[in-house]
């Protein structure tokens, strides 16, 4: 499938970890090291591949093989965000090439969100942390939604909130899990590379791959913003 070249996509709608920075292998080491003290044996493959773009709530019953009363759940999932944070604060920033590629599509007028699975406390964390909030009039997270990726709900409800159709917004997302969802929200997808190999990507439905932000496929840009 090719995107219509007019009109411009309305929207992008950015996944936060592994797409705007480049912080899943901090997020896999503090999953491991938080299964390891419960004593759960847990490839990182799983949260990689099975558990990547879904929620604390639901991560953490599949993990644990049970399910969580509230404060339990709300316990431990602070108990290995906090460890991830403070694994990742030295190296954030954001991926490259992502700051001139929001400024340009500002610029350009089209409407920019963020759909996560993550917490606020992680989402501010990061939004914060790299200046990058100002470029997003939309915030969607793990609050605003009972089912987390590949359900396409967070990207359906940020297109909701931006007030655009989903067939003319365009998703970036690393995890398989987001591919799948953006696809089922009915979104062009452009899967980056910081967490599944390109092939894993396209065969999950992905239109365009890239590495980071500083050089889009021509097509890509010249549809978010025909003047890129
Ligand atoms: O939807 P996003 O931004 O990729 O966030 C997903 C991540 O959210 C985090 O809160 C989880 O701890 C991670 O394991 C998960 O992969």
């Amino acid at each position: 499938m090719s995107p219509p070249l007019r009109p411009p996509a309305a929207a992008a709608i950015f996944d936060l970890d592994g797409t705007l920075v480049d912080n899943m292998r901090f997020h896999v080491q503090a999953w491991s090291s938080f299964s390891q003290a419960l004593g759960i044996d847990t490839p990182a493959e799983r949260f990689e591949r099975e558990f990547a773009g879904k929620r604390n709530e639901e991560i953490l019953p599949a993990l644990l093989g049970r399910s969580l009363p509230p404060e339990e759940l709300t316990r431990l999932a602070e108990q290995k965000e906090s460890h991830y944070r403070e694994l990742f604060k030295p190296h954030l920033a954001p991926l490259g090439g992502a700051r001139a590629l929001l400024t340009r599509l500002k610029a350009g007028g089209r409407g920019l969100a963020v759909a996560s699975a993550a917490p606020r406390v992680n989402r501010d964390f990061v939004l914060d942390g790299t200046g990058l909030r100002s470029f997003f009039s939309q915030v969607v997270g793990a609050e605003h939604v009972t089912r987390g990726k590949p359900f396409p709900d967070l990207f359906l409800a940020a297109a909701q909130a931006l007030g655009a159709e989903p067939s003319a917004c365009v998703v970036f997302e690393d995890a398989v899990n987001g591919v799948l969802a953006a696809r089922a929200a009915g979104m062009f997808a452009v899967g980056v590379t910081t967490l599944a190999s390109a092939e894993m990507l396209r065969e999950a439905g992905a239109h365009w791959v890239i590495d980071d932000f500083t050089a889009l496929p021509e097509e890509l840009a010249q549809w978010l913003v025909p003047s890129l």
